[in-house]
């Protein structure tokens, strides 16, 4: 299979010259709207990336803005700054009085690890502590693979082509702050070549498998039946969120099987839940302590998502038609491993829990992951306002619902993880799980009145 560059430019004839105009033409103006900056630091590193940043630099030169140059190699691109009036720094820290630096160390070329001497540059960019445009990339995050510190912490990145599937997710996500994609005009081209089987997911989208969840219910039982198994006597309020959640999404009936002071609790709250076990789809595991529970329900041919308390081995072995949902300390304690070790790599970690149990995984953090077997599937946002208790729970209800709406399990596991991510960061404070279940059963029913 010819690689999709070699497609490009040899049976397109697309000339890297003119994606490299097109790139830092696109750079410079995205650094213009975010600082309209007098005076712009601009590190280039030997590779294309290198010359993406020379290229904008160019651009913001013509623009009458200011330009100091930090270049590890001399060109001609080089050359003609210094003709138009750039200032060469031989050192990072002459870059301190810029209003915004442009970071284009390394693109997707890059090969970890960074060694001694790079990684002190990118430590040195890092610690000029400006707003930074990285140019594809934050510098030192590598497309693929393993991701190790230090990586520069980009304000904005610019994806050009396509994003890279390490940018989208945990620390690469992180680092990458706000991005915009460029396609540089061939952006549709890449994206139906693209090799890669990490897929972020765009709200385009997300609505179009979110649509698949409509239903116009005659009765009840076709509106949804859910049974949730959660809440304890240390977390009773876990079987409430997830009961609210299902409830206000609307569910047609929906189940509580706990113990005694917990089923008590909820009917007391929402009248309409039936004790006990019902048809239908299962949420088991939040706030549950008790894992004889998930053991005995777990098994069912019934579609279920398993979080929390449910997420122990022995239930996920016995486990049937699941979506697990772990977050990196879960999924560390499953495959016994450390939270460093699925942080470097949450791609593999996926991967892995889904090879050692069998069942479609939700690798929860910046960038939520699922993965079906086949393919990752992104949610490309960093939400730090999920960062809190009781949120993972509303996500395993809104699992839940769209299960008994008859999804697939990877599909329910998107709908769900972009709806949640959606919905927390419209929020202008911290979140209020009341309100915020209020704002995502807005979010899904404003889809009835279109
Ligand atoms: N192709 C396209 O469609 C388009 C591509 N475009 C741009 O090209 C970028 C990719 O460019 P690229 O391939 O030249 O690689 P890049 O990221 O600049 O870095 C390679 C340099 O880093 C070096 N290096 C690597 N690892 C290292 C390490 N650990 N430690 C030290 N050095 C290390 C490596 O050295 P080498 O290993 O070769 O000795 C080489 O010098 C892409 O991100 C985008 O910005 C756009 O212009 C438009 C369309
Ligand atoms: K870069």
């Amino acid at each position: 299979m010819k690689s999709i560059e070699s497609i490009l430019f040899e049976d397109y004839q697309v000339e890297p010259a003119a994606l490299m105009e097109v790139a830092g033409r696109s750079v410079a103006e995205q650094v213009v709207s975010l600082a309209n900056p007098k005076t712009v630091g601009v590190v280039a590193g030997k590779g294309n990336n290198g010359g993406d940043a020379l290229t904008c630099a160019r651009f913001l030169l013509d623009r009458g803005i200011n330009v100091k140059v930090f270049s590890l190699e001399s060109s001609v691109r080089l050359t003609y700054l210094l003709d138009e009036g750039a200032v060469v720094c031989k050192d990072i820290k002459q870059l301190q009085d810029c209003d915004v630096l442009v970071d284009g160390l390394f693109g997707y070329g890059f090969r970890p690890p960074a060694g001694e001497a790079y990684a002190t540059l990118i430590n040195e960019m890092n610690a000029l502590s400006l707003p930074v445009v990285s140019i594809d990339m934050p510098s030192g995050l590598p497309a693929e693979g393993m991701v190790e510190e230090p990586i520069v912490q980009a304000e904005l990145t610019v994806f050009l082509g396509l994003p890279k599937v390490n940018a989208v997710t945990g620390l690469g996500l992180m680092r990458s702050g706000r991005f915009v994609l460029d396609g540089l005009g061939y952006g549709r081209f890449l994206e139906s070549h693209a090799e890669s089987l990490a897929y972020s997911i765009e709200s385009t989208d997300a609505e179009k498998i979110m649509a698949s969840g409509i239903a116009m219910p005659y009765h009840k039982r076709e509106a949804g039946l859910v049974s949730v198994v959660a809440g304890s006597e240390h977390f009773p309020g876990a079987a409430l969120l997830v009961v609210k959640t299902l409830l206000l999404m609307g569910a047609g009936l929906v189940y509580i099987k706990s113990d005694q002071h917990v089923e008590e609790l909820v009917i007391s709250e929402f009248p309409q839940v039936v004790r006990g076990d019902g048809p239908g789809a299962k949420v088991i595991g939040p706030g549950l302590e008790d894992v004889s529970l998930a053991l005995s329900m777990a098994a069912t041919d019934f579609p279920k998502v398993i979080d929390a308390g449910g997420l122990r081995s022995e239930v996920l072995e016995h486990a049937k038609n699941a979506v697990i949902t772990p977050h990196e300390g879960e999924a560390a304690r499953l495959l016994n491993t450390s939270v460093e070790e699925v942080r470097r790599n949450r791609y593999n970690a996926a991967k892995r829990l889904y090879e050692r149990f069998g069942h479609v995984v939700l690798l929860k953090g910046p960038g939520t992951i699922i993965y079906d077997g086949q393919r990752w599937l992104v949610i490309p946002i960093n939400e730090p306002r999920l960062a809190t208790g009781g949120t993972g729970d509303v996500l395993s209800g809104l699992i839940g619902f769209f299960l008994s709406r008859g999804m697939t399990l990877a599909d329910a596991a998107v709908s769900a993880a972009y709806l949640h991510a959606k919905c927390a960061s419209e929020f202008s404070t911290g979140l209020n799980l009341n309100k915020f279940i209020e704002r995502i059963a807005e979010s899904w029913w404003a889809h009835y009145d279109r």
